[in-house]
């Protein structure tokens, strides 16, 4: 059977800029850029666990605004995906790298530059069409 996992990521909007994350040398997908996030634990909601692991891993509060749609991601034939975005702000905090290797605040026109883990594209995609729709550039 397939085993699926549950991943929030927060897509951190500051005056147009993303705050995208850069996956370090001993994570999985190493170097890759993803939105960061986590996998939800038992008997957390998306919305806990995403607050729970953006404390974890950037030191950063977070308010959720928005779910965006989930994207399922198959990286093998075992293992899919489910990767749960959602809109947020920063509520401030010292930025503090303690997982990933880097992270950028990416002009929402540049981030598509950036080498993207492949479950985060079609997030991607849908986010930069919303923003621009949104006429938020
Ligand atoms: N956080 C996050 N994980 C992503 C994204 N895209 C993506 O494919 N993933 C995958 O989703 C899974 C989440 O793992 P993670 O390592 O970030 O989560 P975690 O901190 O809860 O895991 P751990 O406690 O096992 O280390 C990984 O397989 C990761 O490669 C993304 O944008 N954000």
């Amino acid at each position: 059977m397939v085993k699926r996992i549950r991943v929030t990521c927060a897509i951190i909007l500051e005056e147009g800029k993303v705050l995208s994350a850069q996956r370090s040398e001993v994570m999985a997908l190493p170097l890759k850029w993803e939105f960061p996030g986590g996998k939800i634990e038992e008997n957390e909601s998306p919305e806990e666990c995403l607050i729970r692991e953006i404390k974890e891993e950037l030191n950063l509060e977070i308010e959720i605004i928005e779910r965006f749609q989930s994207n399922i991601h198959s990286y093998s034939p075992e293992k899919e995906i489910e990767l749960i975005p959602f809109l947020c702000r920063s509520l401030g905090g010292n930025l503090v790298l303690k997982e990933h290797l880097n992270v950028v605040w990416e002009d929402v026109g540049n981030l598509k530059l950036l080498d993207w883990a492949e479950a985060d594209i079609p997030i991607l995609n849908f986010f930069i069409e919303w923003f621009y729709h949104k006429g938020l550039c």
